[in-house]
């Protein structure tokens, strides 16, 4: 059967997505980065491991390296690579592989992904999404879900009903928990706000974000990050601090053992999405003239790891 799901990118959230959808009786590819993932995910199957640490009977999964992926006409293509990924060059490989028959729905962490894949598919149907599911690749052929959340979709009028139907009904048949939200602006903006607090402090911590809240040191730290990072997004239209705090708070226990995604790039020394997530606090800051020093610290912190 013909694949009419993409899954663009092998990593954490890519291989958690792919292997649900596979399970789920849907016919899907993972387009890879490398040759070599591609290889083994078609010789030894894709393994989701859901927290019993048995990974589930292997999949067998279409599997092909993204330099080799063909026009996905009529498809619906899930973007599952980090902000950083999204080079010119990436860009403009991803317009000829994505038509404007298919849907592109992008999960991406942060700010600034929307702008530019808005300018790089002009009149393609774009499905902004926010997760707060958890992932983490153990391996090129072998996923660990670490942390039961939801997946929202942008619901804003842009995208065709249809399109942004059959993807919910997709995911959902998958398991997982999926609303459509006309507010994916605020959306954005509270998940930002629980990235800003996590992702920086378990990297430079190195600690999975359960961690967070196991020291009265490591959780006034985190305070103090969270009650500057809501000041600004306040202005911006994130409401109600107490019940944002108990969120964050929720989001560590719910992924108590997994690595956030900026502890597993700094873990491997690879550039993260601090630009993304704290950066552009400290861009929102600006814009009303003001400063963010916990979120500059954090950000340069980030960056000086590797
Ligand atoms: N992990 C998590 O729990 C969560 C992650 N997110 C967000 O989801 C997004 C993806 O994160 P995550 O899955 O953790 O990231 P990973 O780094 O684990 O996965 C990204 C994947 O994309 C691949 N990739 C990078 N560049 C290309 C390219 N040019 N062509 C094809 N593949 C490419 C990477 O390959 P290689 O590894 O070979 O470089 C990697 O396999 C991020 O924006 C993140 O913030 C959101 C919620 C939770
Ligand atoms: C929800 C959370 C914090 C899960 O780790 C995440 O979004 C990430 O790691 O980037």
């Amino acid at each position: 059967m013909k694949p009419t799901i993409a899954v663009l990118g092998g990593g954490s959230i890519g291989l958690l997505l792919a292997g649900r959808l596979q399970a789920a009786g849907q016919s899907c590819v993972v387009w890879t980065k490398t040759r070599s993932q591609a290889e083994r995910i078609r010789r030894e199957g894709l393994g989701v491991d859901e927290g019993e640490g048995t990974p589930s009977q292997r999949l067998s999964i279409e599997a092909v390296p993204w330099e080799d992926a063909d026009t996905f006409e009529e498809g619906v293509v899930l973007l599952a690579v980090k902000q950083t990924s999204l080079t010119a060059e990436f860009l403009s490989r991803l317009a000829v592989v994505v038509p404007p028959s298919a849907t592109l729905v992008a999960l991406q962490n942060g700010v600034g992904h929307e702008a530019l894949l808005r300018r790089a598919l002009p009149g393609r149907t774009i499905i902004l999404a926010v997760t707060t599911e958890g992932a983490l690749r153990i391996d090129d052929t072998t996923v660990r879900h670490t942390g039961r959340g939801d997946i929202r979709l942008g619901d804003d009028g842009k995208a065709n009903p249809e399109s942004l139907r059959n993807v919910e009904g997709m995911l959902k048949a998958a398991g997982f928990s999926v609303f459509l939200s006309k507010e994916l602006g605020i959306e954005v903006k509270r998940k930002l706000l629980i990235n800003a607090v996590i992702n920086p402090l378990t990297a430079i911590l190195r600690i999975p974000n359960g961690g967070l809240t196991e020291t009265p040191e490591r959780m006034e730290l985190a305070r103090a990050l969270f009650d500057e990072t809501f000041s600004i997004l306040s202005e911006y239209g994130v409401d109600e601090q107490e019940a944002s705090w108990d969120t964050v708070m929720r989001v560590c226990a719910a992924t108590r053992d997994n690595r956030s995604s900026m502890l597993q790039d700094a873990v491997m020394g690879k550039p993260t999405e601090i630009d993304s997530i704290n950066g552009e606090i400290v861009r929102l800051a600006a814009r009303l003239g003001r400063d963010a020093p916990w979120n500059r610290a954090v950000t340069a912190l980030v960056k000086a790891i590797h």
